[in-house]
């Protein structure tokens, strides 16, 4: 059973290099750190992957090139455990959470989403965050085979209904904008709560 009960679960969902954690760190700053967390389902897995492997946590946690040299073994290590338990690290991830909005920026799994929808039914609110592959290309991202056309990118490709489409390419003003209709929304939660 988990402990708290918050107000909203913004689950965030977009292809690599799309800002999901650059448009997340965005919104949890906007919200405090007190209001919000910012709860990745990738950590449990990086936290245990860096373990058995003697790797540096911090590097999986971060954006460069280190990370994707891990990646593909990840993933499949991540899907073993899914197997055996589809909410496995779903559990892991909010098991200290305390505050009232929870942001899981990286969900890449139906069986993400719909452990969140079962678990909280009526605070689940379905993030997509979206660039231009063009965009995409100039923060990093290469077209990997076996990574890019899998489910760890393509298992959210269909299947859920997002309540929120956030354009992430490089114009200021337009993301501006949508975070303040997603603030907007989450606030007004909060309120009712
Ligand atoms: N709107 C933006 N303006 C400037 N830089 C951005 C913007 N969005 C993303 N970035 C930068 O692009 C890079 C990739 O962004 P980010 O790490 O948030 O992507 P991601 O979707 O979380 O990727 P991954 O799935 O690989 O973790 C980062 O260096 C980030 O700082
Ligand atoms: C292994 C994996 O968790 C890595 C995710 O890293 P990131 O979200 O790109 O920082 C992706 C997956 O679980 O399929």
């Amino acid at each position: 059973m988990t402990p708290a009960q918050p107000s909203s679960v913004l689950l965030f969902s977009g292809k690599r290099k799309s800002g999901k954690d650059y448009v997340t760190d965005l919104l949890q700053k906007r919200l405090s750190s007190e209001t919000c967390c910012i709860l990745r389902l990738s950590a449990p897995l990086k936290r245990q992957y860096a373990q058995d492997h003697h790797l540096d946590y911090e590097e999986l946690l971060g954006a460069g090139q280190y990370k994707e040299s891990y990646r593909s073994d990840m993933i499949h290590w991540g899907e073993m455990k899914r197997q055996e338990d589809s909410g496995f690290f779903c559990r892991l991830a909010v098991k200290n959470a305390v505050q009232p909005i929870w942001i899981i920026s990286d969900c890449r799994r139906l069986s993400d989403v719909r452990w969140f929808q079962e678990e909280f039914p009526d605070q689940c609110i379905c993030v997509r965050v979206e660039a231009s592959e063009e965009t995409r290309s100039q923060r990093g991202w290469s077209f990997t085979s076996g990574i890019d056309d899998a489910e760890s990118e393509c298992g959210l490709d269909d299947g859920v209904k997002f309540d929120l489409i956030i354009r992430n390419d490089e114009d200021d003003d337009v993301l501006e904008k949508q975070m303040q209709g997603l603030l907007s929304l989450v606030t007004n939660r909060m309120k009712l709560n």
